[in-house]
């Protein structure tokens, strides 16, 4: 699940006090100042503290204009250190460089990502209390219940089981990824034969990629089912996401009406759901990998590890519901842009014609050549670029004991943010004609590519022992739902409203939702 954090809010609390230039300025006189105060580093003492950018220059709207913030604090910081960050009245690390990255992302005894989860359940999905103190033993940072020791509680703790059932059914090469991504292809592509009756149609951009490609991947997760419950999920789900960052800022609730209501109606769609799959189909056969109610067995098992914990069948539903949105927030928002870029760029568009055709073909019926479609040098590229910019996160995590950092000294109860924007638009990405900032097709592929340090420094999926689980799965239905689109179709994308740009505001959240609709005219070839 792709993690908003406190750590979001306080930035984006901060950034709307964003200032004006005059007072920029003064900022810069201040680091200045700053500068020749602050003591350099000195490997032979530690510890060490980290440099902090004054507050006057977090100020400069961090989550609005990211990059000109990133740009901001390459000029003036000292390089590749952790920097403390003052923000809505909170102190934070913030870790901007590839090598620091890779350091923190290891820590694993003394950083929480557990604690994030939790306060997301609570905030976000508003979990019953008694659901979420149950939900919480064992997790990382969190002391046991009274009466029960560290080690009792360890052993219950929930995230080990998660992982073993994502390990087992999404990893490479596993049975599940292969069941799960070819039933999401058919699926997309029956939908997509259905959407064009004849030779050709002009669609909204928004209902093909919000809601066609959403349900061929909920049906993938919830099973068939899901649909004839919950008819109108898919748009729910939007009208809810509109308001997700808002729950985690101090925005009165009376403003939020419609997400809040959107969210009600899905979490209570998911209860009824889980009600019938439960009806239907008690127990998932051992050797199941997917069944038309409970969708793959990772749901299944979910259900199964949260029931016998005692959760209540509504936390239940608003944990099944976290993992909706976890599954589909981001996927959504990388393929749609990933599907922007290659349509603004014809040439581009046929060279991954002809590509994709070697791996897919749709006629007489699907026929996907999985290992040699998820090889394709240009598409890799093309995916990965796109992925690169559509993608804004935080990886944070709690500091649950003072932790060491490569000879800085990170206070425990803080939180370490890094932001994966500042990584991917780091100097290696820079190209003397194709800026980090704009989208080339061939950059990872591009015969002067650093692509091991470019590879370094891409970090969509996060890392440490929370790298996305659901990263295979995500990249094999964005490379077939485009392979198999592309292969069916001639098509063009115009941007009727306007051009189509990241949706103000989202940065941090994740895959970052393009703002307006379009349209896609698909022809069939
Ligand atoms: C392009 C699409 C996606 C992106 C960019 C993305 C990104 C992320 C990130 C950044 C994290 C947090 C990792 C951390 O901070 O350590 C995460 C966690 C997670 N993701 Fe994804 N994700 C994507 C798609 C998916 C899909 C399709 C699924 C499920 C099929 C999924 C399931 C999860 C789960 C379950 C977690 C929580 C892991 C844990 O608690 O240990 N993700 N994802």
């Amino acid at each position: 699940m792709e993690i908003l954090t406190q750590a979001t809010e306080w930035l984006n609390r901060d950034a709307s006090l964003a200032l004006s230039g005059a007072v920029i300025a003064l900022t810069l006189c201040t680091i200045v100042l700053y500068k020749s105060l602050t003591p350099q580093r000195d490997s032979s003492e530690p510890p060490l503290i980290p440099y902090t950018i004054p507050w006057l220059g977090s100020g400069i709207s961090f989550s609005r204009d990211f990059d000109n913030f990133m740009q901001w604090v390459r000029r003036v910081m000292p390089a590749d250190t952790p920097y403390t960050l003052y923000a809505g009245g909170r102190t934070i690390y913030l870790i901007t460089s590839p090598r620091l990255y890779a350091k923190m992302i290891r820590i694993s005894k003394t950083v929480s990502f557990d604690l994030l989860e939790l306060d997301i359940f609570k905030r976000v999905f508003e979990m019953p209390r008694e659901d979420l103190d149950a939900y919480s033993v064992g997790m990382h940072g969190m002391p046991p219940p009274t009466g029960m020791s560290q080690e009792q509680a360890d052993e219950l703790a929930l995230a080990p089981q998660f992982a073993r059932q994502y390990k087992d059914n999404w990893s490479n090469q596993s049975e599940g990824l292969s069941e799960l991504t070819q039933r999401f292809s058919e699926e997309w592509w029956k939908r997509l034969d259905t959407l064009v009756s004849t030779s050709e149609a002009t669609i909204s951009f928004r209902k093909v990629m919000e809601h066609h490609f959403f349900w061929s991947a909920t049906t993938v997760h919830f099973g068939t089912h899901f649909q004839d419950i919950v008819p109108d999920a898919g748009e729910l789900f939007w009208e809810f996401e509109e308001g997700f960052l808002k729950l985690f800022q101090d925005v009165p609730k009376w403003m939020l009406r419609p997400a809040l209501r959107a969210r009600e109606k899905l979490i209570d769609g998911v209860e009824r759901w889980l009600v019938q799959a439960s009806k239907h189909v008690p127990a998932m056969p051992e050797d199941k990998l997917w069944d038309e109610w409970w969708g793959g067995r990772v749901g299944w098992e979910r259900t199964r590890a949260l029931s016998a914990r005692g959760l209540s069948p509504r936390a239940n539903a608003v944990h099944q519901f976290g993992f909706l949105w976890g599954l589909n927030g981001n996927t959504l928002a990388v393929v749609s842009w990933t599907l922007i870029n290659i349509l603004r760029d014809p040439q581009l568009l046929a060279k991954l014609q002809k590509e994709v055709e070697t791996a897919i073909s749709v006629t007489p019926k699907l026929t996907i050549d999985w290992p040699a479609l998820m090889k394709l040098p240009l598409l890799t590229s093309v995916y990965q670029e796109s992925i690169r910019l559509a993608v804004s996160n935080m990886t944070t995590r709690v500091i649950t004991a003072d932790t060491e950092l490569d000879g800085y000294i990170l206070k425990k109860g803080r939180m370490m943010v890094a932001p994966s924007r500042s990584l991917h638009l780091s100097p290696v990405f820079e190209h003397p004609s194709h800026p980090a900032t704009e989208f080339w097709a061939e950059r990872f592929i591009a015969e002067d590519a650093d692509k091991p340090k470019m590879l370094n420094s891409w970090k969509p999926f996060a890392g440490g022992t929370t790298y996305c689980p659901g990263r295979f799965i995500a990249a094999a239905e964005i490379y077939s739902a485009i392979g198999i689109l592309i292969v069916m179709f001639d098509v063009k994308l115009e941007e009727s409203q306007g051009e189509i740009q990241h949706s103000p505001g989202r940065s941090g959240t994740g895959g970052v939702r393009p703002d307006r609709d379009g349209l896609l005219v698909l022809k069939r070839r």
